[in-house]
């Protein structure tokens, strides 16, 4: 199986001080949902902001569906960026201006590619959404809004969807929703998605679960349940309190 994505030897610092990330060396491959954790400061957001090319890491390599990122200029990663990589945030990061449908489109636009109206609204008919394609997101609740950001984040068929923290402003029972649906994402659109979450139950959703401590690598669990995710991040903190990455 191929990687969507693939960091290699990943570090980045910050104000030549602290380091965020020290060496990460990961794959996702095609196809997969894969969830990152980790103790707070462990260097999931900086890991997926430079796997996403929304920031540049220190040293080493990111590819996306086999291209290098990290070689491009900004300009050219900007435009990678938009034509192959979807994002999902804790806010949703809706414009509150536009409509559903109107910002559903909006990659599509910034990418200058040509809007196919009629799939757009096929995706937020799967979503549960075809009704709302005139509201504004003021009109939705949490979980709607998150779905129609997991809409937005389909339509340019990229070629993995990052998600940062994406149910972390929800209820439960809305989380679980969103939760399914981006497994769904995986399994029936064949999309590979990358989540950053703080919650076990969320990374139980996943195929498997990436655990970082210190900006390292600190083990993996592949078919994770909520205890056994929550059992070993325990095991982490033990670990990232005496200063040894387990
Ligand atoms: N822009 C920045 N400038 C300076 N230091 C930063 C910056 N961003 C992150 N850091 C530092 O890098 C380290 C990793 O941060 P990061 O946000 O990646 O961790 P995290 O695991 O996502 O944390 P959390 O779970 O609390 O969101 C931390 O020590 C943090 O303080």
């Amino acid at each position: 199986m191929s990687d969507a994505v693939r960091v290699e030897s990943l570090h980045k610092t910050y104000d030549d001080t602290v380091t965020a990330l020290a060496g990460v060396t990961a794959g996702f491959p095609n196809g997969t949902f894969t969830a990152v954790m980790g103790p707070s400061g462990s260097g999931k957001s900086t890991l997926l902001q430079c796997a996403a090319g929304l920031d540049r890491p220190t040293g080493g390599r990111v590819f996306i569906g086999g291209t290098e990122v990290t070689a491009a200029n900004d300009t050219k990663m900007t435009k990678f960026r938009r034509q192959r990589v979807g994002f999902i945030f804790q806010d949703y990061n809706l414009l509150p201006s536009l409509t559903v449908e109107q910002n559903v489109v909006l990659p599509l636009r910034l990418a200058g590619r040509k809007v196919d109206r009629r799939r757009c609204r096929e995706v937020l008919g799967h979503l549960g959404l075809g009704d709302r394609l005139n509201d504004r997101p003021e009109k939705l609740s949490g979980g709607q809004r998150q779905r129609v950001a997991v809409a937005r984040a389909l339509v340019t068929e990229p070629a993995v969807i990052f998600a940062d923290e994406p149910t972390g402003a929800l209820d439960l029972r809305s989380a679980q929703d969103v939760l399914a649906l981006l497994r769904a994402v995986v399994h029936q659109y064949g999309r590979t998605v990358v989540m950053v979450t703080h919650d076990p139950m969320a990374a139980a959703y996943a195929d498997s679960v990436l655990f970082l401590a210190d900006g390292r690598l600190a083990g993996e669990l592949r078919n994770p349940t909520a205890d056994a995710v929550a059992e070993r991040l325990a095991h982490l903190g033990d670990a990232a309190r005496v200063g040894v990455a387990a």
